[in-house]
């Protein structure tokens, strides 16, 4: 599964130009839906030549980037390829995913339709991103080979596949007032829940799109929000199996990071039980990448980019997480001109940064001073920040501080753990990335639960280093740091869930 891509499933068009009304357009239709807030949107022509419908995918491409929404072709890899889709969503009866997933790699998304609980082991056995569970009940826009699944017919296949990282959407006769019904009765307390309701006649068919979609975001928000705040506990003692899983992998995490913490990096990476490796050298990315768990790029030192990115795009292409640091990004033109290079070049799988990097970043200002954050960053600005990075690149964004915030751009927690020795002894930022890095090479499933549960390992051995006798300042608490990682990661594992300070924020 090409999990690294974090994607708002929440509101899922699925096109049908037969059902547009007279007065309007399809692409009249689309824009109107992305205006009223829908999160994807998937071109779903079944009767089209291959000539038109390449055309067609490239105006439809044009409006959901200008909304910044992922782009998803019905059936067509072709189509997908022609026009450089997101991904491609495929029915039992198309290609078989492992074909499609061979053809398309790891960095497109594929979703598959499943109507039973064997459809849908298999596709997240074979590595679907997300599953399209339908139909849900009857509808005029298909017809339906099998009775329809009900809202308890939903739950039943997403409990089935409980421990699935992926995501879910409902189909299937779906519009505004069956909509909450669908997605609180479907929801599930297990790892695979109801992520989105994918709809085609009541957006496409409607005369005014926005307003219906609008809607719809309202519901299917306030749905999540219930679920989210419910799932704190579960994220928490996920941190406990994600500690085991490093144990059990051993996973090498390569890092080209930076001259000043290359050391305390390395050993903080063993602390927690995984493998450093620091090479800088291009001729040796390819085959690091074949083995390795995870990558670190570390901007602090910059001297060969193009490597950087060379290790990153291999990286991409082996599946393996990728961890930027954007260490100093809101700096210099310079380093605001590199983080651009990294996050167009080549897909990062976790963005970590301080206040300074992250909202320069988001083009939201990000005071600097060398690599050091200036001030402190108004919580609505953070998430907001944190939540529109991760929509846009498609992955987890993390900005710590103070308070941490992590989002995926759906979900997003505020963690509150942390001494003020982290402040004194330098590094202790990329020291977070490394262990991020190390969470995410062994738990490729679920990157948010990865990045912080990295996070609070930190966090909380900070808070452990300085109630030790034997510290008295950063140096003591530096080694101590390093000891207090290694407690709780190979004897006290449930210290996180004992101390973990964490609030969700629908
Ligand atoms: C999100 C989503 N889920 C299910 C489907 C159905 O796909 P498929 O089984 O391939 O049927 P057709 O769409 O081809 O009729 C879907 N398109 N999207
Ligand atoms: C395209 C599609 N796939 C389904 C499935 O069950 O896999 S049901 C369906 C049609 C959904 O259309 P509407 O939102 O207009 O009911």
């Amino acid at each position: 599964m090409a999990n690294h891509k974090c994607v708002d499933y929440s509101l899922y068009l699925v096109t049908d130009s037969s059902l547009v009304p007279s007065h309007t357009t399809l692409l009249g239709q689309i824009e109107q839906a992305l205006e009223g807030g829908v999160t994807i949107v998937q071109l779903r022509e079944k009767d089209m030549d291959t000539g038109p419908f390449i055309d067609l995918a490239r105006q439809v491409k044009a409006l959901t980037q200008k909304y910044n929404v992922p782009f998803i072709i019905n059936d067509r890899l072709d189509v997908a390829l022609a026009v450089d889709a997101d991904g491609v969503h495929i029915g039992q009866d198309d290609m078989p995913l492992v074909e499609a997933r061979r053809i398309l790699g790891h960095g497109k998304i594929i979703g598959v339709s499943c109507n039973n609980e064997d459809e849908a082991r298999q596709a997240t056995t074979d590595g679907a991103d997300y599953l399209g569970i339908g139909a849900v009940w009857f509808t005029s826009t298909k017809e339906l080979k099998k009775e329809p699944l009900g809202v308890a017919g939903v739950r039943r296949i997403l409990t089935s596949i409980d421990g699935y990282r992926g995501y879910a959407v409902a189909i299937g006769g779906i519009h505004l007032e069956n909509a909450e019904e669908l997605m609180v009765g479907a929801s599930t307390s297990g790892t695979c829940t109801l992520n989105g309701l994918a709809v085609v006649s009541a957006i496409i068919g409607a005369t005014d799109p926005k307003a219906v979609c609008e809607k719809f975001v309202k519901v299917i928000r306030a749905a999540q929000g219930g679920a989210t705040r419910d799932s704190v506990s579960h994220l928490l003692s996920q941190c406990h199996l994600a500690i085991k899983n490093i144990h059990s992998a051993t996973p090498m995490v390569h890092h080209i990071t930076n001259n000043v913490v290359i050391n305390d990096n390395a050993n903080a990476t063993l602390a927690v039980g995984a493998s450093p490796i620091m090479s800088t050298n291009r001729v040796e990315m390819e085959e690091l990448a074949a083995v390795n768990g995870a990558m670190v790029l570390n901007m602090g030192t910059l001297n060969d980019i193009d490597t950087m990115i060379l290790a990153a795009q291999v990286n991409n292409r082996q599946g393996n997480p990728v961890v930027l640091d954007p260490v100093g990004g809101g700096a210099t033109t310079f380093r605001k001109s590199v983080v651009q290079r990294f996050v167009t070049e080549a897909r990062m799988t976790i963005i970590k940064g301080n206040g300074g990097e992250i909202l320069s970043l988001a083009n939201r200002g990000g005071r600097s001073r060398g690599v050091d954050s200036l001030g402190n960053v108004d919580e609505q600005v953070a998430v907001a920040a944190v939540k529109e990075l991760a929509l846009k690149h498609q992955c987890i964004v993390a900005m710590t501080g103070p308070i941490d915030y992590v989002s995926d751009g759906v979900r997003t927690f505020a963690l509150h753990n942390g001494g003020p020795m982290l402040a004194v002894i330098t590094g202790s930022g990329c020291m977070v990335t490394s262990i991020v890095a190390c969470f995410a090479a062994a738990n490729r499933s679920d990157y948010l639960m990865a990045t912080i549960a990295g996070i609070l390992t930190v966090t909380i051995a900070s808070e452990l280093a300085m109630k030790r006798q034997e510290v008295k300042g950063p140096g003591t608490f530096r080694s101590a740091l390093i000891d207090e990682l290694y407690t709780i990661t190979h004897k006290n594992p449930e210290f996180i869930q004992q101390y973990a300070n964490i609030r969700c924020l629908a």
